[in-house]
Formats: C-alpha cells, sequence, structure tokens
C-alpha cells in the first residue's frame, strides 16, 4: 500500500515503522510545518492509496473537506472532532468519497466495547450499581477526556436509562446520579489507560485497558487502511470488526 502520513508525530512516526516492516510505502508527508495544502488537487498525495490522519482536533476538519473532494481513502484517527460526526457522514456519503474513523484502533479496546455492551442491560436491572469513567494521557495530548472516554460514555448514556448526561469536569461539589462522571489526568508518558468503574454498595468492579505503546493503535489504524482500499462510504472501525466477526461465524 502507499501512505500518504497526514501528521508526523507519535502516532505517525509509530505508523510509519510498523508500514515499513510490513512492505508499505510511505509517498508523501505532512505536519505543522509542511501542512497539507487543502486547497491543491490530489496530485499533492503522490499516488497514496489511502491517508493516514492523525493531527489536532482544530486541522482535521478542514483536511476531511480536502479527502472528501479529492476522493482519496482516509483513515482518521485524530480524535477531538465528534460533534461534526453527523455533519462528516452526511458530507462524506454526498461527496461519493471513503473515509473510515476510531477514536481508539487497539483491537483490546474494541474487546472493551464489546464487554461494556453485554453488560449494560445486566446492569440496567441492578440500580445500586454506579458507573464513571477516568482515562490517563501523556501531558501532551491536546484533548480531554479522550476520544476514547467520550465514544465509551456514549455507549453508558444510550445503554443505562439512569445515566441521562456526560459531566467531564472535574468535580468538587456534589454528582447528579443521573450524571455520568468522565475524568482525565494527564502525567507523563502514559500512552493511554481507559478504565471503566461499576460501583456497588458492597463492591466493585473495573474494566481497564492500558496500552503498553502506540504499536497496537498503529497496527488496528494500518488494518483498517487495507480494509478500505476499494470500498466507498463512510466507515467507522466496528464496520471492519463486525465484518470479520461476521465471516468467522458463518466459517463455524
Ligand atoms: N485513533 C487512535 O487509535 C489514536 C488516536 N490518537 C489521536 O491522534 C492524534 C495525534 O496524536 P499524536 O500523534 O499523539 O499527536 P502529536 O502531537 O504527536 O502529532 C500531531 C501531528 O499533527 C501535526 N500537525 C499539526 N498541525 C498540522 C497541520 N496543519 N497539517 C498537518 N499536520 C499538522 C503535527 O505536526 P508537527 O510534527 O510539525 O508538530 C504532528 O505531526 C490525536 O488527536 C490523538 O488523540 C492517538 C493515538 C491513537
Ligand atoms: O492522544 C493519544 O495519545 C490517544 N488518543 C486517543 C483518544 O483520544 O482516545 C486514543 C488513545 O487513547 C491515545
Amino acid at each position: 500500500m502507499k501512505l500518504a502520513l497526514v501528521g508526523t508525530g507519535n502516532m505517525g512516526q509509530a505508523i510509519e515503522r510498523l508500514a515499513l516492516q510490513q512492505g508499505d510505502e510511505i509517498v508523501a508527508r505532512f505536519n505543522e510545518e509542511h501542512p497539507l495544502p487543502v486547497e491543491a488537487d490530489v496530485s499533492v498525495l503522490n499516488g497514496a492509496d489511502v491517508v493516514m490522519d492523525f493531527t489536532l482536533p482544530h486541522v482535521v476538519r478542514a483536511h476531511i473537506d480536502a479527502y472528501c473532494r479529492w476522493r482519496v481513502p482516509a483513515v482518521i484517527g485524530t480524535t477531538g472532532w465528534y460533534d461534526q460526526l453527523d455533519e462528516v457522514r452526511q458530507q462524506v456519503e454526498a461527496s461519493g468519497a471513503t473515509l473510515l474513523y476510531a477514536p481508539n484502533f487497539s483491537l483490546g479496546v474494541a474487546l472493551l466495547k464489546h464487554v461494556l455492551q453485554q453488560l449494560l442491560p445486566l446492569l440496567e436491572r441492578l440500580p445500586d450499581y454506579d458507573v464513571y469513567i477516568h482515562e490517563v494521557h501523556h501531558t501532551r495530548k491536546a484533548d480531554s477526556p479522550s476520544g476514547t472516554a467520550l465514544m465509551l460514555a456514549r455507549l453508558i448514556v444510550d445503554g443505562l436509562s439512569r445515566k441521562t448526561r456526560i459531566e467531564t469536569e472535574t468535580q468538587h461539589g456534589r454528582i447528579a446520579p443521573e450524571a455520568l462522571h468522565v475524568t482525565s489526568t494527564r502525567a507523563g508518558q502514559v500512552f493511554g489507560r481507559h478504565t471503566i468503574g461499576i460501583c456497588g454498595p458492597f463492591d466493585e468492579l473495573t474494566l481497564e485497558h492500558n496500552a503498553y505503546s502506540r504499536d497496537g493503535f498503529a497496527a488496528g489504524a494500518l488494518q483498517a487502511a487495507r480494509w478500505l482500499v476499494g470500498r466507498r462510504g463512510f466507515f467507522s472501525l466496528d464496520d471492519m470488526l463486525n465484518e470479520w466477526l461476521h465471516a468467522t461465524t458463518n466459517r463455524n
């Protein structure tokens, strides 16, 4: 695969390392010093099959406009823009473009999400259990709470009738029972730790994903890029995983 890296920071570098090991080629690179020329034509991507966008929330939206105009398949790992998800979905579909996004490309987080979805109907029947989310990341992270924490929080608010809203500020006062408390810590070099706490009157269950490095994110993003080539439309990582799951189920 020929890849264009948009963002050559922590994640861009992790993807480049792994992509080269897997025999892929990096044909273009963009960063803050050499920004993506969004007004230019697709030739700036130098024949890339897929664009890997791991940049920052304030630039990603203009990048997505360009990917749609250029109709180049784009894997979007950048977080912090999900308030515009519906608008982007419509834009991608209307322009006949190809885009796949995920707040977290780690397969471990996909498993965590799956477990949470199985648990929620049970928790619905156990009203004494309260739920919270905590995430920890390195101090250079631009957005907070993380995209992953917000994705998990939305699953809980959608799947648990007693949680009706997400409350993200660090609180020193009371938390209303209907608020899902989502908190963030920024410390050192932490790659990404997400904890879902389920607190009952007598015990607490914690489900936690802790990334050992950025390699899991990079590997998932490259798998998604391979899956995306030749498709058209708006996708999330779930679309790829569901297809795999069904292929496996049908074989058994
Ligand atoms: N979905 C997932 O699995 C994961 C998502 N992420 C998300 O990916 C994003 C990037 O994370 P990370 O790599 O750690 O962040 P970094 O800060 O290390 O990298 C950000 C990159 O964006 C570049 N950039 C800034 N402005 C522009 C611009 N105008 N045009 C092109 N590039 C630009 C920076 O350039 P320069 O190098 O010149 O400063 C840098 O290369 C974040 O949103 C993060 O939340 C992170 C990990 C996993
Ligand atoms: O910025 C990061 O580093 C990460 N960001 C993603 C997020 O916001 O959820 C995923 C991962 O946790 C690392």
